[in-house]
Protein backbone atom coordinates (compact mmCIF):
# COMPACT_ATOMS: atom_id res chain seq x y z
CA UNK A 1 0.00 0.00 0.00
CA UNK A 2 0.88 3.31 -0.42
CA UNK A 3 0.59 5.29 2.65
CA UNK A 4 0.62 9.10 3.75
CA UNK A 5 1.87 9.75 6.84
CA UNK A 6 0.16 12.45 8.93
CA UNK A 7 2.24 13.83 12.38
CA UNK A 8 5.54 12.07 12.56
CA UNK A 9 5.64 12.42 16.51
CA UNK A 10 6.03 9.09 18.70
CA UNK A 11 3.37 7.71 16.60
CA UNK A 12 3.91 8.53 13.08
CA UNK A 13 7.77 7.50 13.38
CA UNK A 14 6.71 3.76 14.89
CA UNK A 15 4.21 3.45 12.06
CA UNK A 16 6.78 4.48 9.12
CA UNK A 17 9.14 1.48 10.31
CA UNK A 18 6.82 -0.93 11.05
CA UNK A 19 4.75 -0.28 7.91
CA UNK A 20 7.81 -0.40 6.26
CA UNK A 21 8.86 -3.52 8.03
CA UNK A 22 5.05 -4.89 6.14
CA UNK A 23 6.41 -3.94 2.29
CA UNK A 24 4.46 -0.76 2.44
CA UNK A 25 5.68 2.59 0.82
CA UNK A 26 5.68 6.15 2.15
CA UNK A 27 4.03 8.23 -0.29
CA UNK A 28 4.52 11.30 1.73
CA UNK A 29 4.91 12.55 5.50
CA UNK A 30 2.70 15.79 6.80
CA UNK A 31 4.45 17.56 9.69
CA UNK A 32 5.44 20.73 10.76
CA UNK A 33 9.03 19.49 10.68
CA UNK A 34 8.18 19.11 6.67
CA UNK A 35 6.50 22.46 5.88
CA UNK A 36 6.66 22.39 2.31
CA UNK A 37 4.06 18.96 2.22
CA UNK A 38 0.30 19.42 3.03
CA UNK A 39 -2.47 16.90 2.34
CA UNK A 40 -3.51 18.86 -0.41
CA UNK A 41 -0.52 17.31 -2.53
CA UNK A 42 -1.98 14.02 -2.66
CA UNK A 43 -4.92 12.39 -4.14
CA UNK A 44 -6.45 8.76 -4.65
CA UNK A 45 -3.77 8.02 -7.78
CA UNK A 46 -0.89 8.65 -5.38
CA UNK A 47 -1.78 7.53 -1.89
CA UNK A 48 -4.01 4.08 -0.46
CA UNK A 49 -4.38 5.34 2.58
CA UNK A 50 -3.80 8.53 5.04
CA UNK A 51 -3.06 7.58 9.09
CA UNK A 52 -3.17 10.64 11.02
CA UNK A 53 -1.98 10.88 14.35
CA UNK A 54 -1.03 14.31 15.64
CA UNK A 55 -2.46 16.74 18.11
CA UNK A 56 -5.88 17.16 19.79
CA UNK A 57 -6.00 20.82 17.78
CA UNK A 58 -5.18 19.56 14.50
CA UNK A 59 -7.09 16.63 13.82
CA UNK A 60 -10.15 17.44 12.54
CA UNK A 61 -8.96 19.53 9.85
CA UNK A 62 -6.02 16.94 8.90
CA UNK A 63 -9.40 14.60 8.69
CA UNK A 64 -11.83 17.19 6.28
CA UNK A 65 -8.63 17.64 4.87
CA UNK A 66 -8.24 13.76 3.59
CA UNK A 67 -11.70 13.55 3.08
CA UNK A 68 -11.66 16.45 0.58
CA UNK A 69 -8.92 14.78 -0.85
CA UNK A 70 -10.48 11.51 -1.69
CA UNK A 71 -8.29 9.66 1.23
CA UNK A 72 -9.24 7.02 3.15
CA UNK A 73 -8.12 8.41 6.54
CA UNK A 74 -7.20 5.87 9.50
CA UNK A 75 -7.03 8.27 12.71
CA UNK A 76 -5.87 7.96 16.12
CA UNK A 77 -5.57 11.65 17.48
CA UNK A 78 -7.43 11.81 20.69
CA UNK A 79 -9.20 14.89 21.81
CA UNK A 80 -10.97 16.48 18.69
CA UNK A 81 -14.38 13.95 19.23
CA UNK A 82 -16.80 16.77 19.63
CA UNK A 83 -16.50 17.93 15.96
CA UNK A 84 -16.59 14.26 14.69
CA UNK A 85 -20.54 14.60 13.82
CA UNK A 86 -19.32 17.30 10.84
CA UNK A 87 -16.13 14.46 10.08
CA UNK A 88 -18.37 11.91 9.78
CA UNK A 89 -20.91 13.94 7.84
CA UNK A 90 -18.46 15.04 5.18
CA UNK A 91 -17.86 11.67 4.64
CA UNK A 92 -21.23 10.30 3.98
CA UNK A 93 -21.41 13.45 1.41
CA UNK A 94 -17.90 12.52 -0.05
CA UNK A 95 -18.15 8.95 -0.39
CA UNK A 96 -15.52 8.66 1.80
CA UNK A 97 -13.76 6.07 3.88
CA UNK A 98 -12.83 6.94 7.60
CA UNK A 99 -12.00 4.75 10.63
CA UNK A 100 -11.29 6.04 13.90
CA UNK A 101 -9.80 4.79 17.12
CA UNK A 102 -9.25 6.11 20.52
CA UNK A 103 -7.13 2.98 21.08
CA UNK A 104 -5.89 0.85 17.76
CA UNK A 105 -4.55 -1.95 20.43
CA UNK A 106 -6.27 -4.83 19.86
CA UNK A 107 -5.94 -6.19 23.10
CA UNK A 108 -7.17 -2.58 24.60
CA UNK A 109 -10.39 -3.30 22.43
CA UNK A 110 -10.99 -6.44 24.77
CA UNK A 111 -10.45 -4.43 27.00
CA UNK A 112 -13.60 -2.29 26.27
CA UNK A 113 -15.25 -5.70 25.39
CA UNK A 114 -14.79 -7.19 29.03
CA UNK A 115 -15.48 -3.29 30.55
CA UNK A 116 -19.21 -3.28 29.06
CA UNK A 117 -19.49 -6.69 30.19
CA UNK A 118 -18.39 -6.48 33.70
CA UNK A 119 -20.66 -2.99 34.14
CA UNK A 120 -23.64 -4.96 33.00
CA UNK A 121 -23.23 -7.83 35.65
CA UNK A 122 -22.54 -4.69 38.23
CA UNK A 123 -25.69 -3.51 36.95
CA UNK A 124 -27.16 -6.54 37.32
CA UNK A 125 -26.18 -7.31 41.08
CA UNK A 126 -25.32 -4.28 42.86
CA UNK A 127 -23.33 -2.89 45.73
CA UNK A 128 -20.30 -1.52 43.75
CA UNK A 129 -19.09 1.98 43.12
CA UNK A 130 -16.92 2.58 40.17
CA UNK A 131 -14.17 4.94 38.98
CA UNK A 132 -12.15 4.94 36.11
CA UNK A 133 -7.92 5.64 36.38
CA UNK A 134 -5.53 6.26 33.20
CA UNK A 135 -1.84 7.15 33.50
CA UNK A 136 0.53 8.35 30.59
CA UNK A 137 3.60 9.80 29.83
CA UNK A 138 4.33 13.67 30.90
CA UNK A 139 4.10 14.93 26.91
CA UNK A 140 0.45 14.23 26.50
CA UNK A 141 -1.62 17.30 26.46
CA UNK A 142 -5.35 15.93 26.59
CA UNK A 143 -6.74 14.54 29.51
CA UNK A 144 -8.86 12.19 30.02
CA UNK A 145 -7.50 10.13 27.86
CA UNK A 146 -9.32 8.76 24.91
CA UNK A 147 -8.80 5.53 25.99
CA UNK A 148 -10.66 6.35 29.60
CA UNK A 149 -13.13 8.40 27.70
CA UNK A 150 -14.55 5.04 25.74
CA UNK A 151 -14.40 3.29 28.66
CA UNK A 152 -16.41 5.64 30.88
CA UNK A 153 -18.90 5.96 27.86
CA UNK A 154 -18.97 2.20 27.79
CA UNK A 155 -19.80 1.93 31.70
CA UNK A 156 -22.77 4.73 31.62
CA UNK A 157 -23.84 2.80 28.91
CA UNK A 158 -23.91 -0.10 30.90
CA UNK A 159 -24.67 0.75 34.45
CA UNK A 160 -27.33 3.42 34.77
CA UNK A 161 -26.12 4.61 38.17
CA UNK A 162 -23.70 6.79 36.79
CA UNK A 163 -24.92 9.10 34.12
CA UNK A 164 -21.74 11.20 33.46
CA UNK A 165 -17.89 11.31 33.59
CA UNK A 166 -16.26 13.77 35.67
CA UNK A 167 -12.11 13.87 35.46
CA UNK A 168 -11.70 14.87 38.94
CA UNK A 169 -11.54 12.93 42.39
CA UNK A 170 -14.79 13.98 44.72
CA UNK A 171 -17.92 13.37 42.94
CA UNK A 172 -21.80 12.91 43.39
CA UNK A 173 -23.06 9.42 43.68
CA UNK A 174 -24.00 9.51 39.56
CA UNK A 175 -21.05 11.30 38.16
CA UNK A 176 -18.30 8.36 36.70
CA UNK A 177 -14.83 9.83 38.56
CA UNK A 178 -12.22 9.63 35.64
CA UNK A 179 -8.90 10.08 37.04
CA UNK A 180 -5.08 11.04 35.00
CA UNK A 181 -1.83 10.74 36.39
CA UNK A 182 1.17 11.72 33.78
CA UNK A 183 4.23 10.41 35.24
CA UNK A 184 7.23 10.20 33.37
CA UNK A 185 7.27 8.07 29.59
CA UNK A 186 4.55 5.80 30.97
CA UNK A 187 2.80 4.41 27.38
CA UNK A 188 -0.91 3.99 28.47
CA UNK A 189 -1.95 2.63 31.16
CA UNK A 190 -5.97 2.21 32.11
CA UNK A 191 -7.80 0.64 35.24
CA UNK A 192 -11.29 0.07 35.95
CA UNK A 193 -11.99 -0.33 39.54
CA UNK A 194 -14.95 -1.56 41.72
CA UNK A 195 -14.92 -1.04 45.03
CA UNK A 196 -17.90 -2.37 47.95
CA UNK A 197 -17.37 -2.41 51.60
CA UNK A 198 -16.15 -6.20 51.22
CA UNK A 199 -14.19 -6.14 48.09
CA UNK A 200 -12.17 -4.63 44.91
CA UNK A 201 -12.80 -5.92 41.70
CA UNK A 202 -10.35 -4.58 38.84
CA UNK A 203 -10.05 -4.56 35.45
CA UNK A 204 -6.42 -3.52 33.90
CA UNK A 205 -5.01 -2.85 30.30
CA UNK A 206 -1.20 -1.84 30.39
CA UNK A 207 0.79 -1.22 27.50
CA UNK A 208 4.53 -2.11 27.74
CA UNK A 209 5.50 -0.56 24.05
CA UNK A 210 3.35 1.17 21.38
CA UNK A 211 3.43 -1.59 19.20
CA UNK A 212 0.03 -2.83 19.90
CA UNK A 213 -1.14 0.89 18.37
CA UNK A 214 0.59 0.95 15.47
CA UNK A 215 -0.03 -3.01 14.44
CA UNK A 216 -3.62 -2.37 14.63
CA UNK A 217 -3.38 0.90 13.19
CA UNK A 218 -1.69 -0.58 9.95
CA UNK A 219 -4.41 -2.99 10.33
CA UNK A 220 -6.87 -0.79 10.09
CA UNK A 221 -5.45 0.83 6.78
CA UNK A 222 -4.96 -2.59 4.96
CA UNK A 223 -8.66 -3.11 6.18
CA UNK A 224 -10.24 -0.22 5.20
CA UNK A 225 -8.74 0.10 1.26
CA UNK A 226 -11.81 -0.53 -0.79
CA UNK A 227 -14.87 0.04 1.81
CA UNK A 228 -16.71 3.19 2.04
CA UNK A 229 -18.02 4.57 5.55
CA UNK A 230 -17.18 5.11 9.09
CA UNK A 231 -15.65 2.46 10.86
CA UNK A 232 -14.28 1.50 14.27
CA UNK A 233 -12.24 -1.53 15.45
CA UNK A 234 -15.37 -3.22 16.31
CA UNK A 235 -16.65 -2.92 12.85
CA UNK A 236 -12.54 -4.82 12.20
CA UNK A 237 -12.51 -6.86 14.44
CA UNK A 238 -16.37 -8.35 14.85
CA UNK A 239 -16.04 -7.55 18.42
N1 LIG B 1 -5.57 5.81 18.98
C1 LIG B 1 -4.45 5.28 19.46
O1 LIG B 1 -4.25 4.06 19.50
C2 LIG B 1 -3.38 6.21 19.94
C3 LIG B 1 -3.58 7.54 19.91
N2 LIG B 1 -2.59 8.41 20.22
C4 LIG B 1 -2.89 9.81 20.02
O2 LIG B 1 -2.21 10.20 18.82
C5 LIG B 1 -1.82 11.56 18.90
C6 LIG B 1 -0.34 11.68 18.62
O3 LIG B 1 0.38 10.98 19.57
P1 LIG B 1 2.01 10.96 19.53
O4 LIG B 1 2.51 10.48 18.24
O5 LIG B 1 2.40 10.26 20.78
O6 LIG B 1 2.29 12.52 19.66
P2 LIG B 1 3.63 13.33 19.30
O7 LIG B 1 3.50 14.66 19.93
O8 LIG B 1 4.82 12.49 19.57
O9 LIG B 1 3.53 13.49 17.70
C7 LIG B 1 2.58 14.31 17.07
C8 LIG B 1 3.20 14.83 15.78
O10 LIG B 1 2.21 15.50 15.01
C9 LIG B 1 2.77 16.74 14.58
N3 LIG B 1 1.73 17.69 14.24
C10 LIG B 1 1.19 18.68 15.01
N4 LIG B 1 0.27 19.36 14.30
C11 LIG B 1 0.24 18.82 13.07
C12 LIG B 1 -0.49 19.10 11.88
N5 LIG B 1 -1.41 20.08 11.81
N6 LIG B 1 -0.28 18.31 10.79
C13 LIG B 1 0.63 17.32 10.81
N7 LIG B 1 1.36 17.02 11.92
C14 LIG B 1 1.17 17.75 13.03
C15 LIG B 1 3.64 17.16 15.74
O11 LIG B 1 4.55 18.17 15.37
P3 LIG B 1 5.04 19.24 16.50
O12 LIG B 1 5.67 18.39 17.58
O13 LIG B 1 5.98 20.11 15.76
O14 LIG B 1 3.79 19.93 16.98
C16 LIG B 1 4.32 15.84 16.06
O15 LIG B 1 5.42 15.60 15.19
C17 LIG B 1 -2.27 12.03 20.29
O16 LIG B 1 -3.54 12.63 20.15
C18 LIG B 1 -2.40 10.74 21.08
O17 LIG B 1 -3.33 10.83 22.13
C19 LIG B 1 -1.36 7.97 20.62
C20 LIG B 1 -1.10 6.66 20.72
C21 LIG B 1 -2.08 5.64 20.39
O1 LIG C 1 -1.15 9.99 23.99
C1 LIG C 1 -0.87 8.77 24.10
O2 LIG C 1 0.29 8.38 24.25
C2 LIG C 1 -1.96 7.80 24.00
N1 LIG C 1 -3.13 8.24 23.68
C3 LIG C 1 -4.30 7.46 23.46
C4 LIG C 1 -5.41 7.90 24.41
O3 LIG C 1 -5.56 9.11 24.64
O4 LIG C 1 -6.17 7.05 24.88
C5 LIG C 1 -4.04 5.99 23.45
C6 LIG C 1 -2.92 5.51 24.32
O5 LIG C 1 -3.37 5.38 25.63
C7 LIG C 1 -1.68 6.36 24.22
Amino acid sequence: MKLLLIGHGKMGKAIEAQAIARGHQIAGIVDPSRPGVHISDFDATSVDAAIEFTHPDAAFANVMACLQQGLPVVCGSTGWLHHFPEARDLCKETGGALFYASNYSVGVNLFFHFNEYIAAKMHQFGGYDVQVREIHHTQKVDQPSGTALTAAEGIIRHFPAKTMWRNEPSQADHELAVLSERTGSVVGTHIVTYSSEADTIELKHEAHTRDGFVQGALLAAEWLVGRKGVFGMKDMLGL
